[in-house]
């Protein structure tokens, strides 16, 4: 198969799709490999690297997405690039489809195929190919808070650890999956007094028994929220139902209950947001301000991080795109339903529940493409 990897072009997103060892093993199946000149420099990868492992290097974006049969990418194609998508041509990226209506109508028009790392989904419900950026994100959740706690930056002025004779700062955790549990982590070792709220009672379990005493869990539920944001100073919305836009667990009148220099940091603004006044900000431009309160909802965070989270990422998604490459994403799918989870939109069709939900579309499902296989 040819497989292109175009450059990332999200502000300030510095993460490659495929490193050279990816490019190598690619390769080694087979399979031609493009990359788009200075794709991997953000994550410090050079073109001569990839080029040693076999791959090609091609000079703009648009020959990439005209030679590619199968695009990786890391974010979601932004508008520059929806023409450059061809009828048929897999692109497997982060979509959060059910977030941004422009961009599945994009996608339904140009026919593509659509498999979206975030619905990967093993039988356990986990997401593999979520995992590893949730882990980034998690853990700079707590680094990003503190930062904006700070008074010049507009926070409240409050350390996280506190100092012997001051109490430490308290951080609530809105949702208790893996972003929300990298984010207890790091608050906890940073002597933070942790809060974190699921609807989940068995996660709350699991977490009660294997957190630091400085960490408790709270029911999530409207009253108890209400409850807890007046006093806490960092609050990080963690929430998510795969492929669905957020539920706004912060409405726009509890702002007012909560007190002025409030850091919110909603990490789940790639799905719309649990936070009702969150709007996806950049890495150049991660603030605004409303009621006093701060918010920051950066859609891409671990892109501010790309040494870390390019191989994070790829780790995970290689061992799906040699499949994919290796049998094409009509057989891949079939022999593996993890995978074909993935599948979102197909030549025009949505596939994916919650995605046509979101926007009040047909839900065709993926068996139209891949029989009843499973
Ligand atoms: N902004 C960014 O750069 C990044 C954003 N993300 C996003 O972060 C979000 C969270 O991802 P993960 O932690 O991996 O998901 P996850 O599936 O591991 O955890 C989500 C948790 O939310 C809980 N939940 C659902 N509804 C809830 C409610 N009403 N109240 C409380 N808890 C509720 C679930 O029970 C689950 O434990 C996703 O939207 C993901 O796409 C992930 C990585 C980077
Ligand atoms: C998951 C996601 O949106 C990201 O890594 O940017
Ligand atoms: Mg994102």
């Amino acid at each position: 198969m040819i497989i292109g990897v175009p450059k990332e072009i999200k502000n300030n997103e510095n993460r490659v799709a495929l490193t050279p060892g990816g490019a190598q093993e690619l390769s080694k199946h087979g399979h031609e490999v493009y990359i788009q000149t200075t794709a991997g420099e953000g994550s410090g990868f050079m073109d001569e690297e990839y080029v040693e492992a076999g791959a090609q290097i091609l000079p703009d974006i648009e020959s990439v997405y005209a030679k590619a049969e199968m695009i990786m990418k890391v974010k979601e194609p932004i508008e520059p690039e929806y023409k450059l998508i061809r009828e048929d041509q897999l692109v497997f990226t982060y979509f959060h489809f059910a977030s941004y209506e422009p961009l599945t109508r994009a996608m339904i028009d140009n026919k593509s195929v659509c498999l979206a790392y975030e619905t990967v989904e093993r039988p356990d419900k986990s997401l593999p190919l979520l995992v590893p950026m949730s882990e980034v994100a998690g853990r700079m959740s707590i680094q990003e808070g503190a930062k904006y706690l700070e008074k010049p930056l507009k926070g409240r002025g409050i350390l996280l650890g506190g100092v012997p004779g001051v109490r430490p700062a308290k951080v609530l955790i809105l949702g208790g999956g893996v972003v929300g549990t990298n984010a207890a982590k790091m608050a906890a070792g940073m002597g933070a007094d942790v809060t974190i709220m699921d609807l989940n009672l068995q996660r709350l379990r699991y977490l009660d028994d294997i957190m630091p005493a400085n960490v408790n869990t709270f029911m999530s539920n409207e009253y108890n929220i209400r409850e807890l944001i007046s006093t806490h100073d960092l609050i990080v919305g963690a929430v998510l139902i795969p492929g669905a836009k957020a539920p706004h667990l912060i409405t726009r009148d509890m702002l007012k209950d909560m007190r002025p220099g409030t850091v919110l940091v909603d990490v789940a603004v790639d799905q719309g947001g649990c936070i009702e006044t969150c709007k996806p900000t950049t890495h150049q431009d991660p603030t605004y301000i409303i009621d006093d309160v701060l918010h920051y909802c950066v859609a891409n965070m671990p892109g501010a991080v790309p040494y870390t989270s390019t191989l994070a990422l790829t780790n995970a998604t290689l061992p799906f795109a040699i499949q994919l490459a290796n049998k094409g994403w009509v057989k891949a799918c079939q022999d593996n339903r993890d995978l074909a989870l993935g599948l979102n939109i197909i030549k025009g069709d949505v596939v994916y529940d919650a995605v046509a939900e979101a926007f009040d579309l047909p839900h065709v499902p993926f068996e139209k493409y891949l029989g009843n296989a499973h």
